[in-house]
């Protein structure tokens, strides 16, 4: 019986594979069945049905249900991550992904073009700033780029959200605030400046706020003891001078301690359910929800999405604010991926925390298999020079050594005049730090939680576990990986493995989801039923087009889902040698 069939011409197997630790009761469900091809490669079954007792190998049929397969004459690589594997090889491809928000300094064709080229994964829009034309425009720009110029960037639209902020300030720009000025905070809306008043976007603003309260704008840009409360309007002395900004955010502290207010504000508001639907229809790959407080609402969202036929639209919640820190995992388990959205975070928080935050919901996405963004000032500083201050390179390096999956410019992208550079400067820590972190032998084997509780679910858990730990023991090339929904090549990348994991999959949405993981190069292409021909002629393709040679290991997972119920479903690892 064979079980994997006759290899490509070009191709010997090579190894074995120890199908490791199916120990107690997962052996129930699940064999190990040694099969000799020219080598050795080992299959893990899963019987679906009829009861196979424990510890006794059984063959299992195979019925052919081959189909032909769809030409695969189509690579489905895209020309960044081939540039970057022809130039550096295998080991030298970034593992963490850049997002690049999307502004008025970068939205031209040529500019998206350099972003892309640059490395920008995915390219973000902050539904605050511009019109929905000028949106339209730039998601209809970057998705032409991707057809044209075999570009593959992820499209992310991030709502506006309810937070309270200044309106007006009475400056176009900065405006400084004095050590003991008195200035009215106020909802009410007036035409013009007024000097020392400035105004708020919510007439709730005050509400449950008493004199004595410390007043802090943006994090503690400058800070303000309310003075007297006039019906809503607060009156307030400047107590620690600063910048007030366009724009910028407000909280309330009492003896230290933020004061939490529930405005009663809805995590979407109607302009952002209007943003999704645009979202919905220029086919936006991700929406990144800001200010969310509970699980519910992602809920709530990803329910929306799926009645509009747009399930495959992937939603992660901002990490920015209180509530959404004390229910992290709750919100985590719900939503696709996480940003730690640093910028609001620190309004709410005190900074010294941030640092301490940021890494425990980094651990965490990863323990739930979530991707997680780190955002906001990573390189602040090059929104107006042109080099970083080592303080933020140090910045970037530790969110790096932290395994994030990606990283964000906002500012330094969208309004800086150095985008490109700030990009590169990602670029190039990310990558010192990923190799100092495999030549010390950092790749932390992270203490997995079991995620899944189906047998199908934990076996695909075990034998990526095991698939990561057998490709660094072994230091092949490249991890193959072949997923529908991405969910083998997502537990591939939480092992955060030494090689770069090549994900094929003939699902659009899951190529532009996975490129938000770390380590993985989604590649669209046609897909068959038959797993060993996709494997064969994949492996074939990339030889052919010189991505792979002669030489090189390739550690290959599949998960065969069957085609039928009465089949049984399979996942797989083989070594493969290029000869
Ligand atoms: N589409 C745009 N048009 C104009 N300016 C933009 C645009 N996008 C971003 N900006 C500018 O870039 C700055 C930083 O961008 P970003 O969107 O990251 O802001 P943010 O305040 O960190 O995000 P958020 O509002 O989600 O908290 C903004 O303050 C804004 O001035
Ligand atoms: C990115 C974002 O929304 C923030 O940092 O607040
Ligand atoms: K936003
Ligand atoms: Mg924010």
């Amino acid at each position: 019986m064979a079980i994997v069939r006759n290899s490509s011409s070009a191709l010997t197997f090579h190894t074995l594979v120890l199908a490791k630790s199916q120990s107690g009761d997962l052996n129930k469900g699940v064999f190990v069945l040694p099969v000799s091809g020219h080598g050795v490669s080992w299959n893990v079954r899963q019987v679906k049905s009829g009861a196979i007792r424990h510890g006794v190998v059984r063959a299992v049929a195979e019925v052919s249900t081959k189909k032909e397969s769809k030409s695969l004459d189509h690579l489905g690589l895209d020309m960044v991550a081939e540039g970057e594997l022809r130039e550096k090889g295998f080991l030298g491809m970034r593992k963490t992904k850049l997002v690049c928000t999307i502004g008025p300094a970068c939205c031209s064709s040529e500019e998206l073009e350099r972003l892309a080229m640059g490395g920008m994964n995915v390219a973000r829009l902050n539904m605050c700033h511009g019109t929905r034309e000028w949106h339209r425009n730039v998601i209809r720009r970057i998705k032409k780029l991707n057809e044209q110029r075999r570009f593959c960037v992820s499209v992310m639209i991030d709502t506006e959200g309810s937070q309270i902020f200044v309106v007006d300030h009475g400056a176009p720009s900065s405006l400084k605030a004095e050590e003991g000025s008195i200035w009215l905070f106020t909802a009410k809306k007036f035409e013009g400046s007024l000097p020392f008043t400035v105004q708020a976007n919510y007439e709730g603003f005050s509400e449950g706020i008493i004199v004595g309260d410390e007043l802090v704008i943006d994090g503690g840009m400058a800070s303000f003891e309310v003075i007297e409360k006039i019906g809503h309007d607060l009156r307030c002395k400047c107590t620690d001078p600063g910048l007030l900004l366009p724009g910028a955010k407000l909280s309330f502290w009492r003896e230290g301690v933020l004061v939490e207010r529930n405005y009663g504000l809805p995590t979407l508001s109607v302009k952002d359910w209007a943003d999704i639907e645009f979202g919905i229809s220029e086919g936006v790959d991700l929406i990144a929800m800001s200010f969310v407080n509970d699980a519910d609402s992602v809920k709530h969202l990803k329910n929306c999405l799926s009645t509009n036929s747009a399930k495959s639209i992937k939603v992660l919640a901002k990490i920015e604010s209180l509530d959404s820190l004390q229910k992290l995992e709750e919100i985590a388990e719900a939503s696709d991926g996480i940003m730690v959205a640093r910028g609001d975070l620190g309004v709410e928080i005190p900074l010294e925390q941030i640092p301490t935050v940021q890494e425990e919901i980094t651990h965490i996405c990863r323990q739930l298999n979530k991707p997680v963004i780190i955002a906001s000032q990573l390189l602040e500083s090059m929104v107006e020079y042109p080099t970083p201050t080592r303080a933020e390179v140090a910045d970037v390096s530790e969110a790096v050594r932290q395994y994030a999956d990606a990283l964000m410019l906002s500012g330094e992208s969208a309004i800086g005049s150095y985008g490109q550079k700030a990009l590169s400067v990602l670029q190039m820590v990310s990558s010192r730090m990923e190799l100092w972190s495999r030549e010390e032998n950092r790749q932390s084997n992270l203490h997995t939680r079991q995620l899944g509780e189906l047998l199908h679910e934990r076996i695909a858990e075990e034998t990526c576990n095991s698939a990561v730990e057998m490709a660094n023991n072994l230091g092949v090339d490249a991890i193959f990986v072949y997923t529908k929904h991405g969910e083998m090549a997502s537990l591939l990348s939480r092992n955060r493995p030494y090689s770069p994991i090549f994900a094929f999959t003939s699902d659009s949405a899951t190529q532009m989801a996975l490129n938000l993981r770390w380590g993985v190069t989604p590649l669209l292409v046609d897909l068959s039923d038959d797993m060993e021909d996709n494997i064969s002629k994949t492996i074939d393709l990339m030889r052919t087009k010189g991505v792979i040679k002669a030489g090189d290991a390739v550690l290959v997972v599949s998960d065969l889902t069957p085609a039928r119920a009465s089949s049984t479903a399979s996942q797989s690892i083989q070594v493969k040698t290029v000869v």
